[in-house]
This record gives C-alpha cells, sequence and structure tokens, in this order.
C-alpha cells in the first residue's frame, strides 16, 4: 500500500488519503480547476506556479503523460505549456493507477516524482470544494505520513513571476515571416507563442522587466503574456508598460495581453484590481463578447480580476464573465489595444476564441500599412541581433 498523505485547509479540515508523487511535504494556495481533461496542460502551465491543484474530475492520470521533450515544427513544446512542473501539489479524487495512450510515456505519478510535485489522491474532492467556495481562496498543505507538517504559506505574497520569467531574451522564427513581435513574459504559455509564430511571427520573448519602452519601436507589435501571482507584483512591468502606451510615437502600435498581460496593462492605464472570492478555473466558461453580442466558450485560469469601474473613458470592458459578471477583457476606443482574462490559445480548452490572435495579426496588418506611409509613428530599424539570441527559455 503507498503511503498515507493528509491535505489541509487552513482554517478547515484535514483529508486523509495517499500519496502518489513525490514523498514531499509542501504548501501552497490551494485552488480548484474543474476541467475535465488537460492535467499535463494545466500542471505545466506556469500560472499555476505556488498552487496545490485540486482536480474536481474525480479520474485523474488515465491517460498518462505525454513527452516534456518533444518539439514541433517551430521548436516549441509540443505537448507541455513549459518545460516543469508549476503547482507545488495536486489533489485527486481517484488516482488512475493505469493508465493508456499513444502520447504518453509516462504516468502521472513518475512525472510528479521526478519533479518534486507531492500529489494524494482518494480525497473527497467534492467536499473539497464546497469548503474553498464557501471560505472563499484558501491556503493548504500536503503531510506525508512521518514528515513534519510544513508551515502554511502564501505565493500570493511572492514575486512569483521573477521566478518563471525566462532571465534572457530568446527568439522563436516562423516559417514564413511576415512580422517581428516583442512578446513580455512574464510565465508564458508555450501555446501563446505557438498562435503567435504559427500566424508568421518571428517573436523575441523578453524578460518580465525589459524595458519594453525601449526596444518597441524595432517591432510591428506588442504582447504581455499571462503569468502566476498577484499583479500588483509587476510594478516594473506595469510602470514600462505605462511608458509604452504613453509615448505618442508609438499611438499605432498593437497591443494584445492575456490573462495576467491583461491585469498589467490594466494597472498600467490605472485602472484597479481585486482577488475573486475564488477565482475561475475551467474549460467551459462562457464570456460575451460586448460588441457582438456573441457568447463564447472560454478556458481560464486566474485569481484575481479587473475593475471595470476604473477603467479610464478611452478604455471599454470587452468581454463579460456570464457566470459570475466579472471582466473578461477591455479593448481602445480607438487605437489597436485589446486584452482578455480568459486563455484564447486554450490548451486545454475550446478554441472558439483563437480568433482573438487573428484580430491582432489584423491590427498588425494595418499598423505595417501606416509604417510605410509613415504617419506619426516611430520606424527603428531592427538593432537587437536576434541571431544571437537562445532559442528557448533562459533559466
Ligand atoms: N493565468 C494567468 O495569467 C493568471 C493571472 C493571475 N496570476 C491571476 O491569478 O489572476
Amino acid at each position: 500500500m503507498s503511503t498515507k498523505a493528509s491535505f489541509s485547509i487552513k482554517n478547515g479540515p484535514t483529508f486523509e488519503g495517499y500519496s502518489f508523487g513525490a514523498e514531499r511535504s509542501v504548501a501552497g494556495e490551494a485552488v480548484f480547476t474543474t476541467s475535465l481533461v488537460g492535467y499535463p496542460e494545466s500542471m505545466s502551465d506556469p500560472s499555476y506556479s505556488g498552487q496545490i491543484l485540486v482536480f474536481t474530475q474525480p479520474l485523474i492520470g488515465n491517460y498518462g503523460v505525454p513527452s516534456g521533450e518533444a518539439r514541433d515544427e517551430f521548436n516549441l513544446l509540443r505537448y507541455f505549456e513549459s518545460p516543469h512542473v508549476h503547482p507545488v501539489g495536486i489533489i485527486v479524487a481517484e488516482y488512475a493507477y493505469e493508465h493508456s495512450h499513444w502520447t504518453a510515456v509516462e504516468s502521472l505519478a513518475s512525472w510528479c516524482k521526478r519533479e518534486g510535485v507531492a500529489a494524494v489522491t482518494g480525497i473527497d474532492t467534492r467536499e473539497v470544494i464546497q469548503y474553498l467556495r464557501e471560505q472563499g481562496s484558501s491556503l493548504g498543505r500536503i503531510t506525508v505520513e512521518g514528515q513534519a507538517a510544513v508551515e502554511y504559506r502564501d505565493p500570493m505574497n511572492t514575486h512569483l513571476v521573477e521566478k518563471v520569467s525566462t532571465k534572457e531574451p530568446y527568439h522563436v522564427k516562423a516559417l514564413k515571416p511576415r512580422c517581428n513581435l516583442a512578446l513580455i513574459d512574464c510565465g508564458v504559455k508555450e501555446n501563446i507563442v505557438r498562435c503567435l509564430v504559427a500566424r508568421g511571427a518571428n517573436v523575441t520573448v523578453f524578460p518580465y522587466d525589459c524595458r519594453i519602452q525601449d526596444v518597441a519601436k524595432q517591432f510591428d507589435g506588442v504582447f504581455v503574456s499571462n503569468g502566476p501571482g498577484n499583479p500588483l507584483f509587476c510594478e516594473t512591468t506595469v510602470n514600462n508598460l505605462r511608458e509604452l502606451l504613453s509615448d505618442e510615437k508609438l499611438v499605432h502600435l498593437p497591443v494584445f495581453g492575456i490573462c495576467l498581460g491583461h491585469q498589467l496593462l490594466a494597472l498600467a492605464v490605472g485602472a484597479k484590481t481585486h482577488k475573486l472570492k475564488y477565482g475561475n478555473r475551467a474549460h467551459n466558461i462562457p464570456a460575451m463578447d460586448l460588441t457582438t453580442g456573441q457568447c463564447h466558450i472560454t478556458s481560464q485560469n486566474h485569481g484575481y480580476a479587473i475593475d471595470e469601474d476604473t477603467l479610464p473613458s478611452d478604455w471599454k470592458p470587452y468581454f463579460v464573465n456570464l457566470n459570475d459578471k466579472s471582466n473578461e477583457g477591455m479593448i481602445h476606443v480607438s487605437r489597436p489595444i485589446f486584452s482578455t482574462q480568459f486563455h484564447p490559445e486554450a490548451k486545454g480548452g475550446p478554441t472558439d476564441t483563437e480568433i482573438l490572435f487573428d484580430k491582432y495579426f489584423e491590427n498588425i496588418e494595418a499598423f505595417k500599412v501606416k509604417k510605410q506611409a509613415n504617419i506619426k509613428l516611430a520606424n527603428a530599424p531592427v538593432s537587437i541581433q536576434v541571431d544571437q539570441l537562445a532559442t528557448e527559455r533562459v533559466f
């Protein structure tokens, strides 16, 4: 029989189960996802950094884990959203000790062990979620039998983005390049880079604290990525974005942000953010496009949201969450800038809103036409030697 392990919620109950991952006692923020599939994608998503992820889907592990080394035609990770697992622990109702899938190269248990991630099975996750929903976002810890319990700790009080962002810029080439984009990496998911490169962008990925306002003139667009933690920790990025957005020579520059990127752009324009009661983590959340009235089913993973009442008058809410009415995006009234709280790149989840990448590329094409006509904008030659940059994340 495997080693016993317990999962405790601070100011809440303790649940007894069995360890199937690394035999390590850990603490973090306990969050839950109601997604039915996609545990490899979720667990390799840097936005889950420092968290203990509870799956409401009762059977987890049944299709194993695909290769973390396989790469696609752009040299991006084929199956993972980053090279490593980011939650410190996972909680499941029933771990499938036998797995089967044509892409599987190992079991979820062996992946967790190799990555030092605690994993507990045999937990009544229905009760856990009811508790987290009532009490709201809570701290949690996993204690492996025979080990001392670790102190509860709140990862939201630490600068998680600093840990997961690339340490040096890197460059990903398109097969048939049509534009050059600068991406601010706060913990970017691989599929965001893929959505850009596959549409013909050479993407230069910069660390979260790079002075984007200094390099933006060399690019056809700026992208701000997803990432972990409280957006208020990213003051440097917010200040840089504020300067970028207030540069008169850059008024036509297309900008797109996703999730944390959306929150950072909102902070940069003077709006406020708040923590949601327990966050939205699922693959089937309805978000309505306020410009068309259409509802889209979206993939989500966030604990914070922006207060749309605090948006300045030249910004409009773009999408609204039809479950809890929280903000799901913003769009500038005249400039080619928009951002979403949900994940149009999916992985996992529905790809319905991938059209937003097409919209971003339409903005980029329009910008290139304006650049050629040289209408009131900067047009600096690319001085960054992209061929001398790394070709993947640098840690
Ligand atoms: N996926 C993300 O980018 C998450 C954004 C932010 N860390 C939040 O929890 O709200």
